[in-house]
């Protein structure tokens, strides 16, 4: 006998029935494992005795007979393994094997003979009667309540994850999926889904409104059933943090939700919805604050951020550096660096040094890197503190912390001022599910905190950054302003700008276009909207190569055989392009790339996956946060090794991958975290410097050809920039603004909560002295 639900679902379905003989790979957070299994019986074309299967199991059982139900997938090495979607435990569907099911060791205190009572009363449907209902084991005469209670208990405990599998996979919800529901609600999950599936979107990370509303459709669910509209509701919002938002503007929300949910025979109201979303609000579900509607961990975000803002600033800095004192200070830095700094620099430095926050602004070559290390330098001789890590018995004395949101950035920062810097995660101890290590109650230490690429952070880091941040550390938040904001949501570096409540300084002198770049010159004429097609003449760091879309690879591919032929070490150039499909998208460049920079060849291992194969000697990029190793969001690595099941003690096939000096190890389900690097996006590329960049530009990237876009990939080049593609294009890119307004709150935030900051300081000067307020 088979619990109901299978002999619904299951029917027709592959199965292999077995049992375990050992497993190959189990990895406990994921519950995914490799096993091989000794087959009973099945209904494939398998003649076999065993067979290896893979998915996301919990862990199974020895002398267990199971179900697996799945499908075959042919391993390139490993040949034939049953890919498994469901599984349950084999119940003998004979009233014998039923009753020796339940008497055995998994089953204490149950014997042969309530075994049997137990068979009798309830029949073969036995175990999911118990399941779903164990009071019906009161019917059971003679059975005592403990034993009844421990019966029910173990029963679900021991097919609850498999019940729910199975039940799940109706809904073609898969095993992965199936192990976060059943982790969040344990045995309840089917309950919950019966009742409401649309508390499934609310409290499962990934779960799709659309099957939520399939399967409450499927369990006649009224259409404008409040819970179905508080999901859709729900759903938009999260749907808006992909494009940035922190919040949505309640009529554009209304009308989002109406647009989900309408479906042709019913009508939906402003009203209904209206209603709803005020129902949530008062459950703080969301937020809705002057008709703004948040999800809470946004809402939350931004007023912390704010609020330690506000913090950090209402205990300013109290001893004030005469100027002529700085002068000196600056004068012997400039001398012993044989620069003379701008005025605008001076300025960046005084203020800096200070004001409690401080930005600073500039686009490239502006001379921020030189901003930051005249900083330290001038607060290392008044504080008469060292520079010098080194200098250091106990590390925590330290007085400078020096951060990026990126790994890149955060190298970039450690070269160019020869100090230790690391990304923000590391900084803050991220640990996972949990977390950040550091928060209010376990600050960081320091007296003077650098972050560098602020542009990238979005509003959750930024509000974890500065719970960390102690009452009296000195902040310096340096970025470009006119480059793309956050892949996350928010705008915090312009909100904060435009809220002109904290001290900042904007560079706008070019120092390295002294030094003749092109591209500098180029991205100042982008940022100044100054920039014609007289501009893009080639010159020695630049190149403008006309080209249509379907010239495209072929152009790119000679070019990186010229610069071959010409002694130039191909993994300096860097191709960034705006998307991934399209003719002259980044997933064909990073194809016809692979093939002409690292081709196959028979000493050269390498492995398939479904669409892409990687290949020894290959670069790739790291698509997601793996803090736990190390890696982060767009970081550059190569394949360095590809060892197989047989090779190592782990028993699976391994990729290894070189990131600057750390080797990080890859399996299989990490595959998905990684992609060819010969081509990356703009987005991705962040944060990061290249050599040389070389860019494709055409037409039908359409919408993605905005200012901020082109600009932040002509600024990631530092030696050469090469442009290939039609001009027309990239004149009309350059000039577009990007009109997808992120809707933030973080500047009113401030304002708010910095107004009384602000007037209690400006009184309190005494004539003449020079307040933070007059940089601004
Ligand atoms: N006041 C100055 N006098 C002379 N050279 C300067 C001055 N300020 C900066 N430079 C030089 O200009 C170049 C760019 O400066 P820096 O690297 O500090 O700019 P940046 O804004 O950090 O640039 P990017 O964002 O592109 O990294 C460097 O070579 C630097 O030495």
């Amino acid at each position: 006998m088979v619990i109901d639900v299978q002999s619904n679902q299951n029917k027709e379905k592959g199965y292999i029935k077995g049992e375990l003989l050992y497993t190959i790979f189990h990895n406990e957070l994921e519950h995914f494992s490799i096993a091989r299994i000794k087959v009973h019986d099945t209904n494939e074309d398998y003649s076999e005795k065993e067979i290896v299967a893979k998915g996301y199991f919990t862990n199974l059982q020895d002398a267990t007979i199971y179900n697996f139900y799945g499908q075959f997938e042919k391993h390139p090495k490993f040949g034939l393994q049953y890919q498994v979607s469901s599984y349950q435990t084999f119940i003998p569907n004979t009233k014998d094997g039923l009753i020796a099911y339940l008497s055995s060791d998994l089953f204490y205190g149950i014997g042969e003979k309530s075994a049997t009572k137990i068979v009798n009363v309830l029949g073969e449907n036995a175990i999911s009667s118990i399941i779903n209902d164990p009071d019906v084991l009161k019917d059971v005469p003679g059975l005592k309540q403990d034993k009844a209670e421990s019966l029910a208990k173990n029963l679900k405990e021991n097919q609850g994850f498999e019940h729910i599998v199975v039940y799940l996979s109706k809904y073609g919800i898969g095993l992965k999926m199936a192990q976060k529901i059943y982790e969040q609600y344990k045995e309840d999950a089917i309950e919950i889904l019966e009742e409401d599936p649309y508390q499934y979107v609310f409290d499962i990370e990934g779960f799709g409104f659309q099957t939520a509303d399939e399967i409450a459709k499927q369990n006649g669910l009224s259409l404008t059933h409040p819970n179905r509209i508080g999901a859709g509701c729900i759903y938009v919002l999260q749907k808006s943090i992909q494009d940035g938002h922190v919040y949505l503007p309640l009529e554009d929300c209304v009308r989002q939700v109406i647009y989900l949910l309408v479906h042709s025979e019913h009508t939906l109201s402003n009203d209904m919805v209206t209603n709803r979303l005020e129902q949530l609000n008062a459950e703080k579900t969301v937020i809705i604050q002057n008709g703004h509607v948040y999800l809470p961990s946004l809402y939350y975000a931004e007023d912390g951020f704010a609020s330690h803002i506000k913090r950090l600033i209402s205990k300013p800095i109290e001893e004030q550096i005469p100027l002529a004192e700085l002068m000196k200070i600056t004068g012997d830095i400039e001398e012993a660096e044989t620069i003379s700094y701008g005025k605008e620099q001076f300025t960046a430095i005084n203020q800096s040094l200070h004001s409690k926050v401080t930005i600073v602004t500039g686009g490239p070559g502006t001379g921020k890197t030189t901003v930051i290390k005249g900083i330290l330098k001038a607060y290392a001789t008044i504080h008469d503190v060292s520079i010098r890590p080194e200098d250091y018995e106990d590390k925590s004395e330290y007085p400078f912390i020096l951060t990026a949101p990126t790994g890149r950035a955060a190298k970039r920062l450690n070269e160019s001022t020869g100090l230790p810097a690391v990304t923000i995660h590391r900084l803050l101890g991220w640990n996972g599910q949990d977390g950040f290590n550091k928060d209010q109650d376990e600050p960081l230490s320091g007296k003077f905190l650098i972050v560098d690429e602020f542009s990238m952070v979005d509003i959750w880091l930024a509000n974890n950054l500065f719970k960390a941040i102690p009452d009296d550390l000195q902040v310096l938040l340096v970025g470009d302003e006119d480059q793309l904001p956050s892949v996350g949501p928010g705008q915090v570096l312009s909100d904060l700008l435009s809220s002109e409540r904290i001290p900042f300084v904007s560079l706008n002198e070019v120092y390295r276009q002294k030094e003749g770049s092109k591209i500098i010159q180029l991205a100042h004429q982008i940022k100044n909207d100054t920039c014609t097609n007289e501009d893009l003449k080639n010159d020695k760091d630049f190149s403008f190569i006309p080209c249509h879309e379907y010239q495209m690879i072929d152009i790119i591919t000679k070019i990186f055989m010229r610069a071959n032929d010409k002694g130039i070490d191909l993994k300096d150039i860097q191709v960034l392009a705006p998307m991934y499909r399209s003719q002259a998208g980044i997933t064909i460049i990073n194809k016809h790339l692979q093939q002409m920079v690292n081709p196959k060849t028979p000493k050269k291992r390498e492995v398939k996956t479904s669409d892409t194969t990687f290949r020894v000697g290959d670069k790739v990029i790291q698509l997601v946060n793996q803090p736990e190793n190390g890696v982060f969001n767009g970081d550059i690595g190569e394949v360095v090794a590809i060892f197989e099941e047989d090779e190592n003690k782990e028993n699976v096939e391994q990729l290894v991958l070189l990131f600057d000096e750390k080797e990080v190890v890859y399996e299989r389900k990490d595959y998905v975290n990684i992609m060819h690097a010969y081509c990356i996006s703009i987005h991705k590329s962040q944060g990061s410097e290249f050599p040389i960049v070389l860019m494709p530009v055409v037409s039908t990237y359409n919408r993605m050809l905005r200012k901020n876009l082109l600009y932040t990939a002509i600024t990631r080049s530092k030696q050469s920039l090469i442009i290939c593609g039609e001009q027309h294009a990239f004149l009309r890119g350059i000039h577009t603004l990007d009109t997808n307004k992120r809707f933030t709150s973080l500047q009113e935030h401030l304002i708010e909560r910095l107004n009384h900051v602000d007037n209690k300081k400006e009184d309190d000067l005494e004539d003449g002295e020079i307040s933070p307020y007059d940089f601004m």
